[in-house]
């Protein structure tokens, strides 16, 4: 059976990257994934001094908003990047957090979707046609941990 997430307040809320659950990233803090996904998308770009406001946000939706301001520019190789920003922030967080990472474990090899009406990328989109890109980094980041646990038992023998 499909698991839908979003919302974090809502079933497996933990999935959300907008859930409070802080990441260290090259000896740098983030209060959310979303915090720091928001950020990368200036390191390097005229607006880079925009990153130290997004990361001291108060909350992931702040973060979100100042990420998203039209206005600033984006670094150039956002499009390319994107993808692998964000597999990095949401194996951090189950590496780092054991209650959620045993979540996604018990989710077994049932299919993740973020149920976004309005994202067709991270998301499904409102007619759940919509890429969901969210949803399989935490089906491929729950893959990897698991390889992760059966080496800690070899290793550990
Ligand atoms: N969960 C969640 C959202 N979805 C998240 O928004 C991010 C995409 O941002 P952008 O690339 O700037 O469009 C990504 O982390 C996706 O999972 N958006 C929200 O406004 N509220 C929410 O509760």
């Amino acid at each position: 059976m499909t698991i839908y997430f979003y919302k974090v307040w809502q079933p497996y809320g933990c999935f959300s990257n907008f859930s409070p659950h802080s990441i260290e990233i090259q000896g740098t803090y983030w209060s959310t994934v979303e915090h720091y996904y928001q950020a990368q998308k200036f390191v390097g770009s005229v607006d880079a001094a925009i990153i130290p406001t997004i990361r001291d946000s108060r909350t992931p939706e702040e973060a979100a908003a100042l990420g998203r301001c039209s206005s600033r520019q984006l670094r150039p190789d956002w499009d390319f990047v994107k993808i692998i920003v964000m597999r990095e922030a949401v194996l951090k967080k189950f590496l780092t957090h054991a209650d959620i990472r045993e979540v996604l474990l018990s989710t077994g090899n049932e299919v993740l979707v973020e149920n976004s009406s309005c994202d067709y990328f991270w998301g499904c989109g409102a007619d759940k046609t919509g890429q969901n890109h969210l949803g399989k980094i935490l089906m491929s980041v729950r893959e990897e941990i698991r390889k992760l646990q059966v080496l800690s038992v070899v290793y550990r023998e």
